[in-house]
């Protein structure tokens, strides 16, 4: 398949409301490590999200969006992965946001670690318990991503999306559903089929009343159907993941026959679900998005 010149069109509206305060700054492999702080419209409370930004920006960077999974918060991923050595050395900007709302309080929120605070699930909650706050895809493909393009010098031609088990299930799902605001996309094990799995069950039950009303966030049903540019789809697996075999279900989805989708599917023996597993291969998701968007 290869690369593919694509020209991405999008119209960003940049409001006033669109404006950073920032919480921490670290010198970092030539460049800053940045936490940012920000009023989300979309979530209906205070979110903060992290931003690498590599020195030498004159022109437009690439840019990467980094989904962190159940119980992370932004800081998960910017202390546990060593991306910092490879987002400075290929000049790309990385964001990665928080999981879930913060700082509300909703009956039900912090009773598991797999349901509520941390567990955004990357969907918009239909159920009227969640669905003010619990709104973290619109989050991310609207407002994080206008809001990236009004504070930093962003290429709108090469931006990726890659994520970690809940997050790698966003990165496919956002990924998928957006090929327009998304030119790459990987993840570490994913959460692939969620509706066939129990994190899945319990996540849409709760926020979208059925497991069936999963399926458009369910990133093996997305791949069926879709059909948007061709994409090679980077797909990371440790084989001695604790969450593999109940969870992940990946061979559902390399089995999904749509010619438009190809999968560069890399299994890691030995290794599980944790950061040090992401750690050991972070550098290569970096390589595959900077040759994708070649
Ligand atoms: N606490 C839970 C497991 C939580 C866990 O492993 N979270 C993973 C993501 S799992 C899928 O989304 C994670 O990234 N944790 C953060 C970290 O820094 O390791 C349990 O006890 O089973």
């Amino acid at each position: 398949m290869g690369a593919q010149n694509i020209s991405v069109s999008i119209t960003i509206n940049i409001s006033s409301e669109m404006s950073l305060t920032e919480v921490s700054s670290n010198r970092s492999f030539n460049g800053y490590q940045k936490v940012y702080e920000h009023k989300s419209e979309v979530l209906k409370c205070q979110m903060k999200f992290g931003a690498y930004i590599p020195d030498e920006h004159d022109s437009a960077l690439p840019v990467l969006i980094y989904l962190s999974g159940l119980t992370c918060t932004e800081a998960n991923f910017i202390d546990k992965s060593g991306f910092q050595r490879f987002a400075s050395e290929e000049k790309v900007i990385v964001i990665n946001p928080d999981t879930s709302p913060r700082g509300i309080k909703i009956d039900g929120d912090d009773e598991s670690y797999d349901f509520g605070t941390g567990a955004g699930f990357y969907l918009n909650a239909t159920e009227p318990k969640w669905s003010e706050h619990y709104r973290m895809y619109s989050y991310v493909v609207e407002e994080l991503y206008k809001l990236m393009f009004a504070n930093f010098k962003v290429d709108a031609n090469r931006v990726g999306i890659f994520g970690h088990s809940m997050g790698g299930h966003g990165a496919l799902v956002l990924g998928l559903r957006n090929p327009n605001l998304f030119r790459s996309i990987s993840a570490f094990a994913p959460i692939c089929n969620p509706t066939n799995c129990p994190w899945g069950h319990k996540v849409f039950q709760g926020y979208l009343g059925s497991v069936e009303a999963g399926s458009q966030y369910d990133a093996t049903e997305i791949a069926k159907n879709y059909d948007g540019p061709e994409r090679n789809v980077l797909l990371d697996q440790g084989l001695d993941d604790q969450f593999l075999k109940e969870q992940l279900h990946p061979e559902n989805l390399l089995t999904v026959k749509n010619p438009k989708i190809k999968f560069d599917y890399r299994s890691r023996p030995k290794y599980n679900h944790s950061y040090f597993y992401i750690a050991t291969f972070i550098g290569e998701h970096f390589k595959f998005h900077v040759d994708s968007w070649k």
